[in-house]
């Protein structure tokens, strides 16, 4: 934000969205007869000379909101249920006017706020495809250039000429997300909570998402601190409509987890009882070699509700590619130790991912690489066969395998994807031959990771208190009189 100290712009272009002062009030009325003596009896008592007072009560949504955001930044906004988010995000948007003050924008914005909301519900998906790209100032031959890509990306089939009120919530959200990613926004609105599906779907407006953040202006709503640290560069927390801090993303979500760990401790009437004794789990010690990828709580954890159990979604062929086609990917699998290919894999367990390939020219120096990445995109991890394998040749027609044996680390719940790659040459300067942006899917159904992006094997845990010393004794001797 321009008031901190974080390097962001003061001059006036540089920012795309200014909040001058902005409240938002609701007349709350407690019944419908309340609402109707507002509008008919209010008035004529205080036309008969007569002291009238309100019938309702107001209600301050927003509470002088002044914020400035940077162009070129991802800012995400935070807050609890009901502190302020979506009456702030539609005043930015113009579909909410302030009660008080001013909202200033530098760009066209294309938002993906309530579903639904910006199509008309009685017109087809095309019909609507073609409105908002008109309401966004594309020329009709702009729009039709690119309607292709949106019916690809919305990819809702023959639904496309249906009215728009026959669809799914799913295939709403599709076809709103395929409009904003093609109508050249400089800014863009997006609730996190809508932007759901299955996760080729999610991975693909993740993609869309962070190219567009890498020039463009975004606003990212989301109850998920996690998520706004990994988006977004600058954050805002609202708190019960008033504007609680402003800062980088980083520093603010800490606070934020901060405040909201202070405020449920303070909730709990239970004192929490004292450690009284040693509370040494169940583990073996000495500590395994480090070499032994051993979990100490394994046994323990695997037996309980919160095994790490990971389900693998198998690979199809088709997926989502790009690149060159001297060579190609035909078959991707995680194995077990013996070769078998898994369905079900367990985070902490060693893995092996298996990858044939097909060269279809002959090849100096194939690469074999892979990226495991998290449901917004982020790598967790990844690796490739150059450093031990960079002299093979195959020739054209030949297959050829690699293999990735390494311990599959515990997963928070959610949807993965694994994207893998065959290129030729070095890892700074080479030709792309496939890129399979989700060759294999991952679902995390139950973990026991709370924190962090990847639980990795904990040798050893433990917690004891010390030995009680005994009281020293007193030196000095009383005298007796
Ligand atoms: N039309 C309205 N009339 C009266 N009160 C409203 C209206 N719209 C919103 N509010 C109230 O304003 C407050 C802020 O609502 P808002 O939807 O902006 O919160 P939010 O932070 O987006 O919540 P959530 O995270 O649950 O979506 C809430 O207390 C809500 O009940």
């Amino acid at each position: 934000m321009c008031s901190d100290a974080s390097g962001v712009p003061e001059k006036r272009e540089d920012i795309a969205i200014r909040l001058v002062g902005v409240s938002k009030h609701y007349r709350l009325y407690p019944s419908t007869q309340a609402r109707l003596k507002e509008w008919v009896w209010r008035p004529l008592k205080r036309r008969l000379g007569r002291e009238a007072s309100p019938y309702y009560r107001n209600f301050t949504a927003l509470d002088s909101i002044s914020v400035e955001l940077p162009k070129g930044h991802t800012t995400g906004i935070i807050g609890r249920n009901g502190s302020g988010k979506s009456t702030l995000l539609q005043l930015i948007c113009g579909t909410l006017q302030p009660s008080e003050g001013r909202v200033e924008v530098n760009g066209r914005i294309a938002a993906l706020l309530e579903l639904g909301a910006g199509f008309n519900p009685e017109f087809t998906g095309r019909e609507n495809i073609f409105i908002y790209a008109a309401i966004m100032g594309l020329s009709r031959a702009q729009a039709e250039k690119r309607f292709t890509d949106i019916v690809a990306f919305a990819d809702i089939g023959a639904f496309i000429e249906q009215p728009v009120k026959a669809y799914s919530s799913g295939m709403l959200v599709r076809l709103a997300f395929a409009v904003i990613a093609h109508v050249d926004a400089d800014i863009l609105i997006i609730d996190e909570a809508l932007a759901v599906g299955d996760a080729f779907f999610v991975q693909k407006c993740m993609r869309f998402l962070r190219r567009f953040m890498e020039q463009g202006t975004v606003l990212f709503v989301s109850h998920d601190s996690a998520a706004v640290t990994s988006l977004c560069d600058h954050a805002i927390w609202l708190d019960q409509g008033s504007l609680r801090m402003q800062g980088s993303a980083k520093a603010l979500t800490e606070h934020y987890l901060a405040a909201r760990y202070a405020e449920e401790n303070a909730s709990k009437a239970a004192p929490v009882p004292a450690v009284t004794a040693a509370a040494e789990t169940n583990i073996p010690s000495p500590m395994p070699a480090p070499l032994d990828y051993h979990d100490a709580r394994k046994s323990l954890i695997n037996a309980s509700p919160w095994r790490n159990d990971l389900e693998v979604f198998a690979f199809k062929e088709s997926q989502n590619s790009f690149g060159q086609g001297g060579g190609s990917i035909s078959h991707v699998a995680l194995r077990d130790a013996q070769g078998q290919p898994l369905r079900w894999v367990v985070g902490g367990e060693p893995v092996s991912l298996h990858v044939v390939c097909t060269a279809h020219l002959s090849m100096d120096g194939p690469i074999v690489g892979f990226l495991f990445k998290d449901r917004l995109g982020q790598t967790l991890f990844g690796d490739n066969t150059f450093l031990t394998h960079s002299e093979l040749s195959v020739e054209a027609g030949q297959n050829f395998e690699a293999e990735f044996t390494f311990v599959m680390p515990t997963l928070p719940q959610g949807q993965y994807s694994i994207a893998l790659a065959l290129a030729e040459g070095s890892q700074q300067d080479h030709v792309q031959h496939q890129w399979i942006h989700d060759a294999l899917l991952v679902e995390s159904h139950s973990s026991s990771e709370s924190t962090g992006l990847v639980g990795i094997p904990m040798h050893h845990i433990s917690l004891q208190a010390s030995h009680a010393q005994p009281a020293p004794r007193a030196t000095a001797t009383r005298s007796s009189s």
